[in-house]
């Protein structure tokens, strides 16, 4: 996707994009590459960041790829110490590493809901955290943006995403607000269903069912997302820190993807029949 913004926004600047390997990761590290920064990327799955990091290269990005599991604190320290000595000191972080799997909360297992919990809530505090002591505050400048979901009215369907980017939301709140104090912004972009690797893992008639339930009819690109994180990383959005972005065509005002069961209602209580014969 072509970018608004000027060719040498984040010249000089290093920035390490969490799930870089594909997707909104990749992407987002593409655009920002593109647009002059040194890109760190991390994954699971080393494979997926050497064809990531060779794509980039080829784009005449500098860059550097490790893997790196966010759940696991010391994997997550030494790679933030490489990427400082790979490439220099950090000024933006974007956690885009995550994900879940659709269930019901009264199935998911424990064992499934801590999985996912860690994923996206614990993985994002560690990298957060350790970004910011080791990067950023000893600089005194810096740019979080954390890629959520739209959890405004719940998730149902993924109990365990939704409490665990509700979280997310909130530490982005409070981390606007300690971190404000050292020049750190820290903001949040909630995509709606957008095309990408991860997505495509859904079942296409999911899919098409969220297409249907969005104001504007389609699903979003990883490059549009791509752009508002951009913004959000760069100068121009200096002052705006502790924000949650939706990007979703309207998704989070209407429709929802959650069918709710067309069952009789149960009987009121006795107490409510009592109040509505006054
Ligand atoms: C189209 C409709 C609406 C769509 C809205 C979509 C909005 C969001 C889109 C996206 O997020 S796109 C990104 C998509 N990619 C992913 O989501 C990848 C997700 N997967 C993972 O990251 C990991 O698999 C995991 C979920 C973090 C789990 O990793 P971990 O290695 O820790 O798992 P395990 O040790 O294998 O299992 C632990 C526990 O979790 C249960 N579990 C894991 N995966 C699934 C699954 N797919 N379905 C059901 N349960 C799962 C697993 O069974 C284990 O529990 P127990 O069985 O031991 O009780
Ligand atoms: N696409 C969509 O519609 C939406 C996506 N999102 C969120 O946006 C983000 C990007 O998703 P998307 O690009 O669509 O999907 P992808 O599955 O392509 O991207 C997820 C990336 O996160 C990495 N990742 C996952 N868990 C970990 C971990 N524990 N440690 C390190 N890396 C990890 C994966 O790499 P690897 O497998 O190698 O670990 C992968 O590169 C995710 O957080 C997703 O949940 C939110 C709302 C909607």
């Amino acid at each position: 996707m072509p970018s608004i913004f000027r060719k040498d926004l984040f010249q000089g600047q290093v920035a390490i994009v969490t799930g870089g390997g594909s997707g909104i990761g990749l992407a987002t590290a593409t655009t920002l590459g593109e647009l002059g920064a040194k890109i760190a990327i991390c994954g699971r799955k080393k494979e997926k960041l050497d064809a990531a990091a060779e794509t980039l290269a080829k784009r005449g990005i500098e860059v550097f790829a490790d893997a790196c599991d966010i759940r696991e604190m010391e994997q997550v320290t030494a790679f933030v110490a490489a990427v400082k000595e790979k490439l220099g000191t950090a000024s933006v972080l974007v956690n885009n590493a995550g994900g879940q799997f659709p269930t019901t909360a009264e199935t998911v297992s424990a064992r499934g809901w801590e999985a996912v919990v860690r994923n996206n809530l614990n993985g994002t505090f560690f990298m957060t955290q350790s970004v910011a002591n080791l990067h950023m505050i000893p600089a005194k400048r810096g740019r979080v943006v954390n890629v959520i979901a739209n959890v405004a009215r719940g998730f149902p369907g993924m109990v365990h995403t939704g409490a665990a980017r509700a979280g997310v939301e909130n530490m982005t709140k409070t981390l606007a607000i300690e971190w404000a104090q050292y020049n750190v912004q820290v903001n949040a972009v909630a995509p709606g269903v957008i095309r990408t690797s991860g997505t495509d893992q859904y079942p296409p008639e999911l899919l098409e069912l969220s297409r249907e339930r969005t104001p504007m009819k389609r699903l979003g690109t990883a490059g549009e997302v791509a752009q508002l994180i951009a913004y959000l990383a760069s100068d121009a959005a200096f002052f705006v820190t502790g924000v949650t972005w939706y990007i979703d065509g309207g998704a989070h005002l209407w429709g929802d993807n959650w069918i709710i069961a067309d069952a009789e209602p149960p009987p009121p209580p006795a107490i409510v029949a009592e109040l509505a014969k006054e």
